[in-house]
């Protein structure tokens, strides 16, 4: 038997050595993990494991959703970007969408890996995600603790940093702006919780069809707007050079049923800005539209509509009371002019500011002056080009080979017809000849009817519109809104007629 007294007197010496050894690690074991905080024991465990691990060619740069309480950019620019590199090999997707979105999103799940390839380097993102463990406090949030882990060669890192990190983020920013659904703005929508109006704004997605290609509008005008506009956004670091306010103001005015309202959805689809559509007559006083046009945000376009019926601005001098608690604080002309020429415009970028109007000859000079409304865009009624447009839009035709089009194009040469009339007309039949027809038959009859009024048979609009509008100053303000409301859906119908 091979006993403990059996042993040559070294060997046994050995064995208690080892053995006390091995009783000390225990109790310095249990030592360490009752008295050295977690943080410290995990630090020490990972120091040992990369000191005793092969070297690594690879670097993992790990990419937190928060950083502190702030969400981290780099991790919401990954999560977009990464959407466009999934493969068909992958497994698992997750899929959302909320009531405000266009299409569904799709998202990597947690534990899959995408391959991405940027100019030579290969990369390997991971998505992880961390359940919250009881005892483990140490990072805060409660929930469960999400990252990307971004791995690549060594060799790469300068220019992942460099070049690889902001391309991703260049890229997921222009993924969004395409996405984008534009919202319109109004104070009488309901307000709802993603609505980041400050609470003065509710807001619908603005869902209107009208873009540059639909706009029957002479091309060189339409040509000067589009490049204007790009310009303008392009231009960020010139206005901060001149020192003025990143803004544009735009007037767009015309008779009714020349399109611009629809103008204005065409350049906010254009340029994905959100719209503020500003009713002046539910605004009281200076201090309200302070507060209101703040609650505003950047890449936007403040609308103003029929400024010259909101408010009754040439008035000014005349102290006009719009029902305001006290006089001092009534809502002005000044008072706007202020928020498109100072402190409102400093503190906003990329702002578009634009007023319509019917009779831009009755708006106050103060509005006209140069430096406060960039550009004056003239809305008319409709030519042959414009005309084409609508046929091509409406009726799918090249009009330019039916037997009428001589006859009409006449007829539009010499007559004041809105492109809302013509299209009214076009959109009655889908039989071409018909719809033609019916336009020749409208134009005959317009054309007749405005020759009776140069000669004063009948009244002419102009002058049916004047008593429209001086009814509508005579009116007390609430009246007056509803009434405007009601008059500006009729009266490209009234004009019709
Ligand atoms: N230039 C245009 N090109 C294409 N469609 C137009 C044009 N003008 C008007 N329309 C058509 O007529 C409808 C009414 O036009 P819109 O509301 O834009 O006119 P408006 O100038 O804003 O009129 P109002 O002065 O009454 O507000 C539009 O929905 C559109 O279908
Ligand atoms: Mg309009």
């Amino acid at each position: 038997m091979f006993s403990q007294a059996n042993m040559p007197q070294s060997v046994s010496g050995l064995f208690s050595v080892y053995a006390s050894l091995a009783a000390s690690v225990m109790l310095v074991r249990s030592m360490a993990n009752e008295f050295i905080p977690y943080e410290l024991r995990s630090y020490l465990s990972s120091a040992i494991h990369y000191l005793f691990s092969p070297l690594s060619s690879n670097l993992t740069l790990v990419i937190d959703e928060y950083s502190g309480i702030t969400r981290n950019q780099v991790y919401d620019a990954a999560e977009t970007y990464l959407r466009t590199k999934i493969s068909p090999s992958t497994d698992r997707l997750k899929v959302s969408k909320t009531p405000r979105q266009k299409n569904f999103s799709i998202a990597i799940e947690k534990g899959e890996e995408v391959n991405d390839f940027y100019e030579d380097m290969k990369l390997k993102w991971r998505y992880v995600c961390i359940e919250p463990q009881n005892n483990n406090h140490h990072y805060s949030g409660g929930g469960e603790k999400r990252c990307f882990e971004l791995s690549f060669n060594k060799k790469y890192k300068d220019r992942v940093m460099g070049s690889y990190l902001p391309f991703v983020m260049a890229r997921a920013n222009s993924i969004k702006e395409e996405e984008k659904v534009i919202k319109l703005y109004n104070r009488d929508c309901p307000m709802g919780d993603d609505d980041g109006g400050g609470g003065m704004w509710g807001s619908i997605n603005l869902e209107h069809p009208a873009t540059f290609d639909t706009m029957a509008m002479d091309s060189a005008l339409k040509k000067m707007i589009i490049d204007d506009m790009e310009m303008f956004v392009r231009r960020k670091e010139f206005y901060k050079k001149v020192g003025k306010a990143w803004k544009r103001g735009y007037l767009l005015y015309g008779p009714p049923g020349t399109g611009k309202s629809s103008l204005i959805a065409a350049m906010a689809n254009y340029l994905k800005f959100d719209i503020y559509d500003l009713e002046l007559t539910s605004i009281y006083s200076n201090s309200d539209l302070r507060r209101i046009l703040l609650s505003t945000t950047n890449r936007s376009i403040l609308v103003i509509e029929d400024i010259d019926c909101s408010v009754e601005m040439q008035d000014r001098q005349q102290n006009v009371d719009f029902e305001a608690p006290c006089s001092s604080s009534r809502l002005t002309l000044s008072g706007i002019l202020n928020f498109i020429d100072g402190l409102w415009s400093s503190c906003g970028d990329e702002r578009i500011i634009i007023f319509t109007t019917n009779h831009k000859d009755r708006l106050d000079p103060a509005l006209l002056r140069p430096g406060r409304m960039d550009v004056h865009i003239n809305l008319s009624y409709c030519t042959t080009q414009g005309f084409n447009l609508l046929a091509s839009n409406y009726l799918g035709i090249q009009c330019k080979y039916h037997r009428l089009y001589g006859e009409i194009e006449g007829l539009i040469e010499n007559t004041n017809v809105t492109p809302a009339e013509v299209a009214e007309e076009l959109m009655k039949t889908e039989d071409v000849d018909i719809a033609l027809d019916g336009l020749v038959k409208f134009l005959k009859r317009k054309n007749s009817q405005a020759k009776d009024e140069a000669n004063g048979k009948v009244e002419d609009q102009e002058t049916k519109r004047q008593k429209l509008d001086d009814d509508k100053k005579s009116l007390p303000i609430k009246n007056k809104r509803r009434i405007l409301r009601t008059v500006r859906t009729a009266r490209g119908r009234y004009s019709l007629r």
